[in-house]
This record gives C-alpha cells, sequence and structure tokens, in this order.
C-alpha cells in the first residue's frame, strides 16, 4: 500500500520524458550548457595557441564543436562544396534561423573565417569570449552609423589580414517558413573590399524544431552552398541590384530545399 502513492511521482517524470516539450528544453539547456563548457575549454587552449583574439582560432572552435549534432539527433547534408574552393577573401551570407546554425556554420566553415554578430553576443558568458577570441566582429545593430563604419573598417581587414566573414543577412533570427528582406551592410562589405559573395542556405528547421510549439525532434538539414557572386567593379550604386540578386538565388534555394528535407518521423507541423 505505501508504495501506491510513488505511481503517480514515478509517472510524471514518465509523462514529461515522453511529451514534446520536455525533450525541447531539455536538449536547449543541454544545447547552450555544452556550448558554455566547450567554450570554458576552448579559452585557454585558444590563449596558448595564439595568445589572444587571432581568426586561426576559428580551426579549433570549429573541430571542438563538430560532435554536437550526434548529440541533438542533428545530420547535416551538404552540397556544392565546390563553391569554397575560392582562393583568398570572400564574403560568405547565409539565412539565419537559431542559435542551432553555429553547427552548420562549423560545419563547412573554410580556414581563416570568421562572422560579424550583434555585441550582445559578448555578454554570452564563456561564448562571448570564445567569439571574441574568435576573432568575431561585434556590431551595434541599433546604432547604424557605428556598425557602418565597423564594417568599413572590417572590409579593409579582410584584405590586409587575408580573412573571411560570414554575415546573416536577415539581421536577426527567423524562423517564418521563408527569407526576411536582406539588410544591406554585407553587400556593401562585399563591395567595398571587392570580394566576392558565396550564398550559403540552410533548408527549413520546421519539420523538427519549432520554438513556440515546443517542438524539437532529431532532424535533417540540407547545406547548399551556391556559386559565387562577383563583385569586382561594382560600386555603391550597385549594393541595390547586388542584393536583389542573392536575395533571389537564397530564396528559390530556400524553398526546393525545404521543400524535399527528408523527415525523421511524424507528419511535419507548420
Ligand atoms: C568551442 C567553443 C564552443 C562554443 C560556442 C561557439 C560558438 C561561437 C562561434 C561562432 C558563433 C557565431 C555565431 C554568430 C551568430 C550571430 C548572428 C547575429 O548576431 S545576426 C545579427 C547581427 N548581424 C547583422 O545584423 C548583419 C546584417 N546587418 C547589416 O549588415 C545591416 O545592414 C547593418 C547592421 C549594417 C545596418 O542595418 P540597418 O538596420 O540600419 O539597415 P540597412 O537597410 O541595411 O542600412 C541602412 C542604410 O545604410 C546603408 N548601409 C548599410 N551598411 C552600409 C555600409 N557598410 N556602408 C555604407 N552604407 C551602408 C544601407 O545601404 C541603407 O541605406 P539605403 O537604404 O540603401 O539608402
Ligand atoms: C548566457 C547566455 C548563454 C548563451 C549560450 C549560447 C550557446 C550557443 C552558442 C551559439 C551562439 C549563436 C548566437 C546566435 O545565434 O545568436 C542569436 C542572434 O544571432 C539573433 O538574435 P536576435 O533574435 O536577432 O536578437
Amino acid at each position: 500500500m505505501d508504495v501506491l502513492w510513488m505511481v503517480p511521482l514515478l509517472l510524471i517524470p514518465l509523462l514529461m520524458w515522453t511529451s514534446g516539450a520536455f525533450v525541447f528544453y531539455f536538449k536547449k539547456f543541454f544545447y547552450v550548457a555544452w556550448m558554455m563548457c566547450l567554450a570554458l575549454l576552448a579559452i585557454p587552449l585558444c590563449i596558448l595557441k595564439s595568445g589572444g583574439r587571432d581568426v586561426e582560432n576559428m580551426r579549433l572552435i570549429r573541430s571542438l564543436v563538430r560532435h554536437v549534432k550526434y548529440l541533438l539527433g542533428l545530420r547535416f547534408e551538404v552540397s556544392g562544396w565546390e563553391h569554397l574552393q575560392t582562393e583568398g577573401p570572400y564574403v560568405i551570407i547565409s539565412n539565419h534561423q537559431s542559435s542551432l546554425d553555429v553547427l552548420g556554420l562549423m560545419e563547412i566553415l573554410p580556414d581563416r573565417c570568421t562572422m560579424i554578430a550583434k555585441k550582445e553576443l559578448i555578454y554570452a558568458g564563456t561564448v562571448g569570449l570564445i567569439c571574441w577570441l574568435g576573432g568575431i566582429v561585434f556590431i551595434n545593430r541599433k546604432k547604424t552609423s557605428d556598425a557602418k563604419s565597423v564594417m568599413a573598417d572590417a572590409a579593409e581587414t579582410m584584405l590586409k589580414d587575408q580573412i573571411r566573414l560570414w554575415v546573416f543577412p536577415e539581421g536577426t533570427r527567423n524562423q517564418n517558413g521563408d527569407l526576411l528582406p536582406f539588410k544591406k551592410g554585407a553587400f556593401h562589405l562585399a563591395v567595398q573590399a571587392q570580394v566576392p559573395i558565396i550564398p550559403v542556405v540552410f533548408s527549413s528547421y520546421r519539420s523538427f524544431y519549432l520554438r513556440k510549439e515546443k517542438q524539437f525532434k532529431s532532424g535533417t538539414i540540407r547545406l547548399k552552398i551556391l556559386p559565387k557572386i562577383e563583385t569586382k567593379g561594382l560600386t555603391s550604386d550597385d549594393v541595390s541590384d547586388l542584393c536583389d540578386k542573392s536575395f533571389n538565388v537564397m530564396h528559390s534555394a530556400f524553398l526546393e530545399t525545404s521543400s524535399s528535407v527528408p523527415q525523421s518521423n511524424g507528419p511535419v507541423s507548420h
């Protein structure tokens, strides 16, 4: 008789475990905590190796992050590797659905490539510090004039130090099932440095990851690297066209890759 009262106690965790919401929170918490731990490990290694802030630290960060996809049940199918075989600096642009994008980014990150990120990221504890050590360029999105001058400096640094930069031209995370209109910064950057743009598209996460519905299942992400877009000879007058052109190729690639993503389990919910 005494053990009977324990039945509901045991049932609660069981029910929570089988409910999607529990899995969602567990995986999200685990992801953040694990990334924090990896960053804590990476900080002394980066400092020992390069003595401080250096884009070369991204090699180490990349190799430390590669296994995280297995822990979350995610698979990446990459196509278009040949388009990354470009010498010298370039700007990579990609869509941005979630902090999980970091996993895909690390799958294909070329050498000497770092990112542009919102300045708030620097306060994300050990992750913030590792971002700084990896040479990430921080911008203040609320102050366009500041962001512009930081990005103009970045254009010079790219050429001087032979650095590649990854920018999320939507300017924010977005999971609305489509791309947001692009901001212009990435295109000014590429034109100012006169370097090519390499668009990269992540297929929609909606078949396995839904923030509002608290769903986080296993899933496959298609990562499509698209042919580079040259900017040689272009000026700031051409930025709008360049932006539209890039949006159009990425938009059709997004719709195409997202419609055919293999399902892990269950129907797609929209
Ligand atoms: C082992 C350790 C493990 C631990 C863990 C490791 C993980 C760490 C590793 C790695 C993680 C990395 C993950 C990073 C993820 C971060 C993601 C983010 O943070 S996404 C948000 C920030 N990114 C952006 O916002 C960029 C895109 N935004 C832009 O480029 C914007 O254009 C911006 C901010 C520069 C300005 O934004 P506006 O909102 O004012 O909008 P507009 O329309 O683009 O600009 C206004 C006017 O200014 C001109 N303009 C813009 N940029 C210009 C420029 N550079 N030069 C001249 N004019 C410019 C434009 O042409 C426009 O003028 P006209 O309308 O055309 O007349
Ligand atoms: C104390 C906070 C700890 C945070 C640890 C996070 C561990 C995961 C590491 C991935 C970093 C990726 C950063 C990222 O993807 O940021 C989201 C922003 O781009 C978009 O933000 P917003 O919605 O536009 O404000």
